[in-house]
């Protein structure tokens, strides 16, 4: 923000019409979302952010709003003290105290006002963002409310994407307050730009097969299995990739679980992979993307059979037992990311939070560090796209680029969710989208996949979702070229 302010000034915007435009934002927002709202209370902050919120009162009033004043600052008479409030007496609280200056805890007599505008059940509207979220990480300090509606400016913050702010935030509107296509841009795209994973992202890179196309064009991907006994989560992640758009898919078995794969499968492709077998297959150059991790057993055959695909070129997606099997030796694995990518990373890494700390000790267990920086800093070492999964699962490239996904329900929190991902990631590396954009396209359909299909979601109801997703992008694309 900072940036686009100085952005601002350099194109001789003043503050001034800055904080005019996000006060005029706020209160456009407010009459159009709550109409019957006529006695506002106003929680105005000592920086900027209430300012914003001066403004927006001054417009309230020009609609026949009333809007009362409190504050912890004495910069105008009418401000009231923050103690006076009694939340009680209004049909919505304009919460203005704090934004993006938030650089210490929320306590005392703020906490109490903005409790008791919680308590009071009306609902409340931020500027920029919940007062206590922190907008560079998402972390609460001391105490934030949750909240109706979050107005904010330019673009969206790593708070207003990040667990636990996103749960404060409400509905966010993002207003644009009158900064110009290159103030925006320069805002938006510093040197480490976080971004929300939304299709504007990635569209363009999801194009849907044309008639013309053989299979061979959409990709062929593979999933390896584990033994016998372990079985089910590879076929999960095949049928993922199949549906995900990959034009084939092979499960690579060893020879003792080919009769139990077999049984289980019928779109998708088998084929025995012993020990010695992996550099034979792999001369088949049409085999572009991997899969190797979900039930594949923890050990040194991961890690040889990682390794071997890599130096072969390919695309792989490790996860689970394969991201664990390199506890000991990760630079191992980062150094053949380094060595087998061009401008393109060739691994993707799909850690939940237990797996990254496998490895990435240093990065999971230092607190100073968000999610998203704890995402960059391992994608940078990797030299891997890193998708570290969670409710707020955050993709990050070696390059900086970081995405916040924001699509998914609690239900995914259920066993074999995540080899259902690791397939679907293969599947956008299969059809030659770009790693980052693969990644977060996959991990946005997985969501929304999820989302499609309600409560009760177990791992399997995922792969059926999707072709209902399929025709949202789809629909969504139309919509892009109108
Ligand atoms: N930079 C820009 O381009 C624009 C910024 N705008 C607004 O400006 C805001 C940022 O303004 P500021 O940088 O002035 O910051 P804030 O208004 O968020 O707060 C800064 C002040 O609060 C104090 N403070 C911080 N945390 C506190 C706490 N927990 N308890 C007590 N005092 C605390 C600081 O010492 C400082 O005096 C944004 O959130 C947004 O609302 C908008 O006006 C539009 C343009
Ligand atoms: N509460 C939640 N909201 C949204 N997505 C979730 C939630 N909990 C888990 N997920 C997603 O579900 C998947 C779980 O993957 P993972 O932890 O690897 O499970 P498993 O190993 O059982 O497959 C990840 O994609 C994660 O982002
Ligand atoms: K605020």
């Amino acid at each position: 923000m900072q940036r686009a302010d100085q952005n601002a000034l350099r194109e001789g915007i003043s503050l001034r019409s800055l904080v005019d435009e996000a006060g005029r934002a706020v209160a456009a927002e407010i009459s159009s979302r709550f109409p019957n709202a006529k006695r506002v209370a106003v929680l105005v902050g000592p920086g900027n952010n209430g300012r914003d919120a001066l403004v927006a009162a001054r417009y309230l009033r020009e609609e026949k709003r009333s809007a009362d004043l409190f504050g912890t600052a004495n910069r105008h008479d009418e401000i009231a003290p923050l103690q006076v409030f009694h939340g009680g007496k209004y049909d919505l609280v304009l919460d203005g105290l704090w934004g993006a200056g938030l650089s210490r805890d929320v306590e005392g007599d703020a906490e109490d006002v903005l409790r008791k505008a919680e308590d009071s059940g009306r609902p409340i509207v931020s500027i920029d963002i919940p007062s206590g979220v922190d907008g560079g990480n998402g972390q609460i300090r001391g105490y934030a409310p949750k909240v109706d509606l979050t107005v904010t400016f330019v673009r969206r913050k790593p708070g207003h994407c990040l667990l636990p702010g996103r749960d404060h935030c409400g509905t966010i509107v993002v207003a644009p307050i009158g900064l110009s296509e290159t103030a925006m841009k320069e805002a938006a795209e510093p040197f480490e730009p976080v971004f929300a994973n939304e299709p504007s992202l990635w569209l363009h890179h999801a194009a849907t097969p044309l008639t013309a196309h053989h299979k061979y064009d959409r990709g062929h991907a593979v999933v390896f299995s584990g033994g016998m006994s372990r079985t089910g989560a590879a076929r999960l992640a095949a049928l993922s990739a199949l549906r995900g758009g990959a034009g084939l898919v092979t499960v690579f078995s060893p020879a003792s679980a080919l009769l139990v794969n077999a049984q289980h499968l019928t779109g998708i492709m088998l084929k025995r992979c012993e020990d010695g077998d992996l550099d034979v297959l792999l001369e088949d150059k049409r085999l572009n993307a991997f899969v190797l991790g979900p039930g594949f057993g923890i050990g040194d055959r991961a890690k040889a059979m990682a390794l071997t695909v890599l130096k072969a070129g390919r695309r792989l997606v490790l996860d689970a037992d394969g991201l664990t099997s390199f506890r000991d030796h990760a630079s191992r694995l980062f150094e053949a990311a380094r060595q087998c990518s061009d401008s393109e990373p060739q691994l993707v890494l799909t850690p939940h939070d237990g797996e990254f700390a496998r490895l990435f000790p240093d990065l999971a267990g230092d607190l100073r560090l968000s999610k998203v920086d704890r995402a960059r800093h391992a994608s940078r070492r990797s030299n891997a796209i890193v998708v570290l999964k969670g409710a707020d699962t955050v993709i990050a490239a070696p390059d900086g680029r970081a995405a916040i996904n924001a699509t998914g329900t609690p239900w995914l929190a259920t066993a074999g969710t995540g080899d259902v991902l690791a397939g679907l990631v293969a599947a956008q590396l299969a059809q030659k989208r770009p790693s980052f954009e693969a990644a977060c396209l996959a991990v946005w359909m997985h969501g929304k996949a999820a989302e499609h299909f309600g409560p009760g979601l177990i791992s399997e109801d995922l792969p059926h979702c999707l072709p209902a997703v399929h025709r949202e992008i789809v629909s969504l694309a139309m919509d892009n070229a109108h």
